[in-house]
């Protein structure tokens, strides 16, 4: 496909994303499975998506010292194809200045032609200095850091308000880099030898993981979807913090188990694989749509013992009273640990995340009534929001005599090469 296609496709991304609220992996994926691209397209167009995404706060920053205007006179379409090419001059080696420009201008006299003249002298501008920018300028340590690393200022201010400031550098430089790829060997159809066996006959790298048997970090996997031995259900993707709380639960072969808030069913699955396939797990969601990507799964993995209800985990239901032995609680939550996977994540604001601790608080209550005497359950967050963790532990132990906290511990990417997770053990006393 040539050039100039391949980036209107990922403007048109973009912009969904940034002011049609879509979700970047769905908007990606949707647009590349519609269309007949091949492989370096592809991974041409996923790279100017999640990396102008990634950086749109710097990005923005930089248009704003270097305009003549000011940014919120700028047409959202042209700002948009703005930045997609000032990312292009900074950060992508693959492409030249030149080139970034030139397309950067066809591109606009397509979607805003008034803007073209403004854009043409303003990308040059910035292209002469390549983007350069000096942030010493900027007084306030949050905001210095939110233009850095290109997160909003309310969530590096609560960082900044848990752990020291260099604590937090290191955190946030972390969240920028790509993360590595690991998949969990699906021990229901294969073992973790045989796979690795198949993954190098292809060219892939494989790593064993320290921290989890049958996971692997893997290199050079291109287009994972049309793999053919992950179409098998080989192996499934999941970073090493979510195997690690599901494993946390412990849920054993013959066990009753309830699965709080399961699509797309990542954990679920591993936990039916630490079962074998033997027991019973009630894998719940309120998202019918994510229920159906853990149904169509869960059978090309030959997963049999889940039985899938579309259910509000905040409502509490006396059918399900003292019925489980374990109950996995991977709640809803602000998600300011898995920033580099999910872009849109950097810019949440206060707005849309106060109302979750709430939601929280209600589903770890309706869970420890449905908790057998003697059960266990896990409560785990991919934030590193003490609101949305410790706090709701504490909240919940107080407010519900006869549990007992069993393990609580937070994992971040710069101490321990996982996304930033939180992982709550309680036990309920006979
Ligand atoms: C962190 S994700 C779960 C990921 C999943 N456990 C996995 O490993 O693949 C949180 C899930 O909570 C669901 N959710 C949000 N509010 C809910 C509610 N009130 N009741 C049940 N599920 C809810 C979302 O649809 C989302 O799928």
């Amino acid at each position: 496909m040539n050039a100039s296609n391949t980036r209107k496709i990922a403007y048109d991304i973009i912009y969904d994303v940034k002011y049609n609220k879509a979700y970047s992996n769905i908007a990606i994926n949707k647009r590349l499975k519609k269309s007949d691209l091949d492989y370096r397209d592809r991974g041409f167009i996923t790279e100017l998506v999640y990396g102008t995404l990634s950086k749109l706060i710097l990005l923005d920053y930089i248009i704003d010292v270097n305009s003549s205007i000011s940014l919120n006179k700028i047409s959202k379409s042209a700002l948009t194809v703005i930045e997609l090419s000032i990312y292009q001059i900074m950060f992508m080696d693959s492409v030249s200045e030149f080139a970034a420009v030139n397309e950067g201008v066809k591109l606009i006299k397509k979607v805003d032609k008034r803007a073209s003249g403004y854009a043409n002298a303003l990308l040059r501008n910035i292209s002469s200095n390549k983007g350069h920018v000096n942030l010493e300028n900027i007084r306030d340590k949050a905001e210095k850091l939110s233009v850095e690393y290109s997160v909003s200022k309310y969530i590096v201010s609560r960082f900044l308000r848990i752990y020291k400031e260099e604590f937090t550098i290191e955190l946030l430089k972390k969240l920028s880099e790509r993360p590595k790829l690991t998949i969990r060997t699906n021990t229901l159809k294969i073992s973790s030898m045989e796979l690795e066996i198949l993954l190098t006959k292809e060219g892939i790298e494989v790593e064993k993981s320290s921290m989890i048997e049958d996971a692997f970090y893997i290199k050079n996997l291109k287009n994972i979807g049309s793999n053919e031995l992950f179409q098998k259900g080989y192996f499934v993707i999941q970073d090493i913090s979510s195997m690690l709380a599901a494993r946390e639960l412990g849920a054993e072969e013959g066990e009753e188990v309830l699965d709080m808030c399961s699509a797309p069913g990542g954990k679920t699955f591993y936990m039916a694989q630490m079962m074998n396939n033997k027991g019973k797990i009630d894998a719940m969601d309120i998202s019918e749509h994510k229920l159906k990507l853990l149904s169509g799964r869960a059978s090309e993995l030959g997963v049999e013992i889940i039985n899938i209800h579309k259910k509000d985990a905040t409502v509490f239901d006396e059918k399900m009273l003292a019925k489980y032995d374990k109950i996995l609680i991977d709640a809803p939550c602000s998600g300011f640990g898995i920033i580099r996977r999910k872009p849109e994540i950097r810019y949440k604001e206060y707005l849309d995340v106060k109302d979750l601790p709430l939601i929280q608080a209600q589903i770890i209550a309706n869970a420890g009534r449905y908790l057998k005497p003697g059960g266990t359950m896990v409560y785990s967050t991919c934030t590193l929001e003490k609101k949305e963790n410790k706090d709701i532990i504490m909240s919940f132990l107080e407010n519900n005599k006869g549990f007992i906290l069993e393990n609580m511990k937070e994992l971040y990417p710069n101490v321990d090469e996982t996304d930033g997770f939180f992982i709550a053990k309680i036990k309920k006393e006979r």
